[in-house]
């Protein structure tokens, strides 16, 4: 009884400390929630400051540079997932190994008792086997308070785990080195990342969280109870079941399917899933106008058709090895357990029934308790391999994030006052020459248009003016960010209030800093002809899903009100007027002129060139005109090859 009341005294202490630390993290999430109501900077992890995670990337970077064996892409994530020693999750992972300790010892102070109230029992001693009984429920309490321990503090560090590689991601896909776009747009090596950040990162964090337990706590016990089993049926037996053991994980091993490729691939299948429901989702008019639902529901049913197909392959190459690993684990084992633990008493008649049913049951306790952990390692064979083919994915993903944020962009300068592209040769991302040895200049005041033929590579000028194209060759000189804009063809209305549509991507905080009122945004959306829209919505604060709420003239007349709201130096407008009634368009282009705005506007709109002075025609080659009012056909300034 002492040392049973020791033992809780020590679940006691570990509680204690637990519950604290349960109460510390509350406060601090408390905390954490009422700092992040204050107007934040932009950077997306809180907790730490622009330049520090820049300098951490660049630290990581080589950490996962090119292809790596399983076991060291793990390494380099548990870089990411526990970056020092003081971290949350080095705590959170030393609790867990202390809760998996104290549930093995006290699996094995209840086999020791299971064996003396047997033993009591046939002796016929009721007060001692009552008294064993009562120990047994004393135990009984911080045994199931530790076990659920163990799978609380599990989840935590799941989401210990995930927070901190989703926000890592984020920070780095969403960086000003356009990640995002590159992996999007350029980069066919993660073809759904919207896949690889929600659902990969969150399966590997819980596979690698459970792999803590599905291992330590296996290892932990054959390690304790085999000690235990040497005092109970010697070194002999003891040895034998750990070469039976060993035998079998080879067994098993050589008639495994390749567990993790299938993993990865399945995520694979299940990510392009996702990725045709989105494409539904997000042209749902389109389609319906065209009555493409079928067309549509042949292309779902076929993705997945490919997918169950994968799943049906997984379940029957696994059926040989669930037949083994239960036949060897559940049914071998045991046997062998009963045999070992009978044989010293079988061996040796000296001892009398009562010590030897205590012996007998307490080895036998112990012997199921090594041949479950036995079996849990067995199994966690399978979940390795599992938590191979996750890790796999979500290190490619890290790994081509860090590729893609050290690519050098092209030459491209930020200080200039206009713009200027030097024998800039502009390519698309294959390869393929659109514009060859470009030498243009826009100066201040000098509104240029641009035009050409479709396809011939327009917007690749602007791309590659904005850097999100790089040109091979050539230098390419522009204003700061601040003081140029670009508006694309397709209008794009963020999530927010209807207050956020015209700011975007300033956020209300940055608005209130530029000592902006809604008053004003109430004029620059008159500017635009949209001066009825807040009243109409019920308010600047009302969110809507805009892009289903707008006319296409009125997304078009919403992302023109941007440049009326930053008033930028220079603006890049590409066929962004394409819905607007031409009376509204005219308005709209002189009202950007009175506000010293210059316009590089590309479009097919002869109605449009009386806005500017100045042509570039992209056909191939490329050319600079003036536009006079007076004369219809531009007078030619320069050719391309002359
Ligand atoms: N991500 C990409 N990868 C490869 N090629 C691309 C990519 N984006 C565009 N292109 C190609 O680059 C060429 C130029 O495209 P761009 O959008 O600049 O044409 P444009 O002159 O603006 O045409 P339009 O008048 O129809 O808008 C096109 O042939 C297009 O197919």
């Amino acid at each position: 009884m002492p040392s049973v009341l020791s033992k809780g005294a020590a679940v006691g202490a570990i509680s204690v400390l637990t519950i604290w630390y349960n109460y510390y993290l509350h406060r601090k999430t408390i905390k954490k929630a009422l700092a992040s109501r204050a107007p934040s900077a932009v950077n997306l992890q809180l907790d730490v400051g622009v330049d520090e995670q820049e300098r951490a990337f660049s630290r990581d970077a080589k950490h996962f540079s090119g292809p790596r064996k399983p076991l060291a892409q793990l390494a380099s994530l548990m870089r990411i997932l526990v970056p020092s020693w003081r971290s949350k999750e080095t705590f959170i992972i030393i609790l867990h190994t202390a809760f998996l300790i104290l549930r093995t010892w006290l699996s094995v102070v209840v086999a020791e008792l299971d064996g003396k109230i047997v033993k009591h029992l046939v002796r016929g001693e009721g007060k001692k086997f009552l008294a064993g009984l009562l120990s047994w429920f004393a135990i009984s309490v911080p045994a199931t308070y530790t076990n659920s321990m163990i799978r609380y503090l599990e989840s935590k560090l799941s989401i210990a785990f995930r927070t901190r590689l989703t926000r890592y991601v984020h920070n780095m896909y969403l960086s000003d080195r356009l990640t995002f776009y590159k992996m999007l747009q350029l980069d066919s090596s993660i073809s759904n990342p919207d896949q690889y950040i929600t659902t990969d990162i969150a399966r590997f964090c819980t596979s690698l969280s459970s792999f803590f337990s599905n291992i330590g706590k296996p290892v932990l016990d054959m390690i304790i109870f085999h000690f235990q089993l040497v005092r109970g049926i010697g070194g002999y037996g003891t040895s034998a079941m750990l070469v039976i053991y060993l035998a079998s994980a080879r067994l098993l091993r050589k008639f495994s399917p390749p567990i993790s490729r299938l993993t990865a691939e399945q995520a694979n299948l299940e990510g392009n899933l996702r990725s045709a429901h989105s494409r539904l989702i997000t042209n749902a008019e389109e389609v319906a106008f065209y009555g493409g639902h079928e067309r549509e529901g042949e292309h779902l049913e076929s993705t997945l058709d490919g997918l169950m197909r994968h799943s049906i392959r997984v379940a029957r190459v696994m059926v040989p090895r669930i037949f083994l690993e239960d036949f060897v684990v559940k049914y071998t084992w045991s046997a062998i357990g009963y045999v070992l633990c009978a044989l010293p008493f079988l061996a040796d008649r000296s001892i009398n029934p009562g010590q030897r049913m205590q012996r007998f049951v307490t080895n036998k306790r112990i012997m199921m308790n090594v041949s479950d952990a036995g079996g849990r390692l067995m199994y966690s064979i399978k979940e390795m391999m599992e938590l191979s083919g996750k890790t796999e994915r979500v290190y490619a993903l890290v790994s081509t994030l860090h590729s893609l944020r050290q690519k050098k962009p092209s030459r491209l300068y930020e200080d200039y006052d206009g713009i200027r592209l030097t024998n800039v040769d502009v390519k698309t991302p294959n390869g393929d020459m659109l514009v060859e040895g470009l030498n243009w200049q826009v100066k201040e005041g000098e509104h240029f248009m641009v035009t050409g033929p479709n396809g011939v590579g327009k917007t690749a000028v602007m791309r590659v003016v904005s850097g999100l194209w790089s040109a091979p060759v050539g230098t390419v000189e522009r204003p700061d960010p601040m003081d140029i804009m670009y508006i694309p063809q397709r209008a794009y209305l963020p999530i927010g209030t209807l207050r956020d549509q015209v700011i975007y991507p300033h956020t209300v905080a940055d608005m209130r800093e530029a000592g902006r009122t809604d008053q004003d945004l109430l004029q620059i959306l008159s500017a635009v002809h949209l001066a009825y829209l807040p009243k109409r919505e019920g308010g600047w604060d009302v969110r809507k899903e805009w892009k289903d709420v707008f006319s296409g003239g009125e997304k078009q007349r919403m992302n023109l009100a941007r440049i009326f709201y930053h008033r930028p130096n220079y603006v890049m407008l590409d066929e962004c007027t394409s819905a607007v009634s031409s009376d509204v368009e005219g308005d709209l282009y002189e009202r950007i002129k009175q506000l010293g705005i210059t316009m590089v506007t590309i479009s097919h709109r002869p109605s449009l060139q009386k806005y500017h002075n100045k042509l570039l025609h992209l056909d191939h080659s490329w050319s600079v005109e003036n536009l006079t009012p007076s004369r219809k056909s531009p007078e030619i300034l320069e050719l391309s090859d002359d």
